[in-house]
């Protein structure tokens, strides 16, 4: 089963601006389902401009976006954020979480407006934290975890709400080796548990992992073979 297609393509930044900038060009993608994807290219190339169309962040300027047969493309901003909410699990380089507060609390956050049970929040989180192995650290304050702990708070957060698709930005841009090879076996939990994946990276250690299924390679906003 498709995942996600994506038909002709096109993000023009501040367009019928003197400054616009075609970013990407005509791109076809079609993603099965527990597909794990890694999107190649020299920065400026358009991954992250993908990424964040694929993840409903922002919209195409032209062109169709399936996700499990809904068209994103011109979603209302309302439904974007819902799309978000229950089919996208994100993990971004920077992590981006809420270093005031606990591990847990930070997994905690994409639930916090559901109408779910205390005792059920609970589970779900605990799973969560499970799977990314960061439960001994649950009580920790983000601030004062390391860089490769706070990537897998990212994680947890990221799968809390059990979406079925994870994208990643440059998931390792701030790891050392040892954890950037730890975030690459992820990867097979991540097909374990049935996940598409699309990550964008340069990172030549991804090329160790068996779980990728494809690599798409980028330039200047276009596919290139
Ligand atoms: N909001 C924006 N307004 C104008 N141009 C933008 C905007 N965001 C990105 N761009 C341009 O679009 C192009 C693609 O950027 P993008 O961030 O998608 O590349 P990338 O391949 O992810 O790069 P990197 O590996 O450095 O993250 C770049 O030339 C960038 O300057």
């Amino acid at each position: 089963m498709k995942q996600m297609i994506l038909r002709d393509i096109h993000k023009i930044y501040n367009a019928s601006k003197p400054n616009a900038f075609h970013a990407l060009k005509a791109i076809n993608i079609e993603i099965e389902k527990g597909e794990i994807v890694i999107l190649k290219g020299v920065s400026g190339s358009g991954k992250s401009t993908l990424l964040s169309l694929m993840g409903g962040l922002s919209k195409p300027s032209s062109g169709d976006m399936i996700v499990e047969e809904e068209n994103i493309a011109k979603l209302p901003d309302i439904l974007s954020s819902r799309y978000r909410h229950e089919k996208i699990g994100f993990i971004f380089q920077s992590f981006n979480l809420l270093n005031g507060l606990s591990v847990e609390q930070n997994v905690q956050a994409p639930l916090m407006l559901s109408h779910l049970s205390h005792t059920y929040i609970e589970e779900k989180v605990m799973r969560a934290l499970d799977i990314a192995n960061i439960a001994h650290k649950k009580r920790q304050r983000v601030s004062d975890l390391s860089g490769g702990e706070k990537q897998r708070c990212a994680i947890a957060r990221a799968l809390v709400m059990n979406p079925p698709i994870i994208l990643a930005d440059e998931p390792t841009a701030n790891l050392d080796t040892q954890n950037s090879r730890l975030f690459i076996e992820m990867l097979d939990t991540f097909k374990a548990l049935g996940k598409t994946v699309v990550v964008a990276t340069h990172d030549v250690l991804f090329e160790e992992a068996k779980a990728i299924d494809r690599y798409i390679h980028m330039k200047d906003g276009e596919i290139i073979p």
